[in-house]
């Protein structure tokens, strides 16, 4: 299914941990609808490519979430680029994607890039570290967030993201109120079916991420717990 709008539940493998040929051939025949390679430390080149590699043996689709320049490489399906709205620090937001652009623009391929606006709302979070984000924030605040990266900059996906905590349903419910054509990404914390469940009636998406890696059992239950 190469059509993100379509895609209800995903799951997000990190090039810095560790998963055999077996645990990566359940995940990727899971019937998930696409794998997002990603994470915050210790992506490199070199891992990425392996990682990539090892996915491309089965057809879903597969997506690399740039988290550095250094680990680009050519042969993903897509390219999420993620821009951190409640960053303290434009790095996070804008400096980063201009450098990367000024750099590589003549190379990119826009029908293949997707940039993903991202509120972090988990404050221990690496990633709420690495970029500074302001996390104390009210429902009010975050549904600002949300409409501006539907109606200000038209990004094409607003991605709540606790990493590592299970978040809020009612907010989740409450911000996809406000979004109609900016789709809505779920990630955090996400430890079994009903918790996939739960988040799935509200989000477009949902992202399943430490779960693969700590009870992939219980990771694999949360794709028929979204898809129904
Ligand atoms: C040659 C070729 C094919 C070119 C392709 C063209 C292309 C796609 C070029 C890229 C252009 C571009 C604009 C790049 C942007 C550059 C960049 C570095 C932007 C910054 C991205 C960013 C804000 C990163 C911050 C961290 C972050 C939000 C990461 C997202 C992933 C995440 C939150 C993971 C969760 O963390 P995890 O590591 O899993 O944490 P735990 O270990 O605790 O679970
Ligand atoms: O690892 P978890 O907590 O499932 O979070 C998934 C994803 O949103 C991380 O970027
Ligand atoms: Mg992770």
């Amino acid at each position: 299914m190469y059509d993100i709008r379509e895609w209800r539940h995903v799951f997000k493998l990190d090039p810095n941990k560790e998963m055999t040929d077996g645990q990566l051939e359940l995940v990727c025949e899971s019937g998930t609808d696409a794998v997002i390679v990603g994470g915050t430390d210790g992506v490199t080149l070199e891992n990425v490519l392996d990682l990539m590699a090892r996915i491309r043996r089965f057809s879903v689709p597969c997506v690399l979430e740039v988290s550095n320049m250094e680990s680009v490489t050519p042969g993903f399906d897509f390219y999420f680029i993620p821009t951190v709205l409640n960053s303290r620090n434009t790095k996070w937001m804008i400096d980063l994607h201009h450098k990367a652009v000024k750099e590589f623009g003549e190379l990119m391929n826009w029908n293949e890039i997707f940039m993903e606006g991202y509120c972090i709302l988990n404050k221990d979070c690496k990633a709420a570290k690495l970029t500074e984000a302001n996390t104390d924030l009210d429902d009010k605040d975050v549904v600002a967030y949300a409409r501006m990266a539907e109606h200000m900059y038209r990004l094409p996906i607003f991605y709540l993201e606790y990493s590592g905590q299970y978040g809020n349903p009612q907010l989740v419910q409450k911000v996809k109120s406000v979004l109609n054509e900016t789709r809505l990404f779920y990630g955090g914390g996400i430890e079994n079916e009903h918790q996939a469940k739960e988040m799935a009636q509200f989000a477009d998406t949902v992202v399943v991420g430490n779960l693969v890696y700590t009870d992939l059992q219980a990771a694999l239950k949360t794709v028929a717990a979204v898809k129904g």
